[in-house]
């Protein structure tokens, strides 16, 4: 099998490097590595999302897709009363988001393996955050944004990154086949922030 960064188990090399980065505020450091998404510093729609991200203290917050983990920690940050879970297919990008929240002292997180929700369909969130795999096809983005609305409690709501010519005209359509209020929130260079929310 070829090794993407969204395989389960990454063959290629460690290669583990620490970053720095400053999201809601306050300086992050973040071990990355061969074989996980955007391993030479927090991605630029990532950092995009972070910053249009809005929602209470308390917020039960999932980020599927969370990679070496910089959505969901800052979220955590940004939600010191609330809880987030974070979610990836890919074994190595969960060992770096455990380790490093670990590292960032950031304790209101559970970060799971997961092949798209199956290990978190008995919980509810307030707030789905995702920055899609798009590399690993249409369906499967398009399941994370259809599966979400499952797991939304009434008015909660799924946020998405995601770049003009990666299919933003076509991602935005299927939030819509899918949800009844979907806002494009802000648009930075080629990266648009999308806000679907579920029926109160
Ligand atoms: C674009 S990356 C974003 C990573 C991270 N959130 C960030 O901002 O750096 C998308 C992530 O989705 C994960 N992914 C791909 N297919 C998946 C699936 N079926 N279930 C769960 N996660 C998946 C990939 O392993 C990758 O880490």
């Amino acid at each position: 099998m070829s090794d993407h960064y969204y395989s389960r188990t990454p063959q290629i090399e460690s290669d583990r490097k620490v970053h720095e980065a400053v999201l809601v505020g306050r300086p992050f450091r973040f071990v990355t590595d061969a074989g996980v998404f955007s391993k030479t510093g927090v991605d630029y729609g990532s950092r995009v999302l972070i910053d249009a991200m809005e929602f209470a203290a308390e917020a039960k917050i999932l980020d599927v897709g969370c990679g070496y983990g910089p959505i969901g920690l800052a979220a955590a940050v940004k939600a010191p009363a609330g809880h987030v879970t974070m979610i990836d297919v890919n074994e190595r990008a969960v060992q770096l988001a455990a380790e490093n929240a670990a590292l960032n002292g950031i304790s209101n997180v559970t970060v799971m393996q997961s092949d798209l929700y199956k290990a978190v369909t008995d919980k509810r969130f307030d707030v789905i955050l995702t920055n899609p795999p798009i590399r690993a096809g249409k369906e499967t983005v398009h399941r994370i944004f259809e599966e979400a609305d499952e797991l939304l409690v009434p008015g909660g709501a799924i946020w998405v990154v995601i770049q003009k010519k990666q299919g933003a005209p076509s991602a935005f359509a299927k939030l819509e086949a899918v949800y009844d209020s979907v806002r494009e929130i802000t648009k930075d260079k080629g990266y648009r922030i999308f806000r679907a929310e579920k029926e109160a």
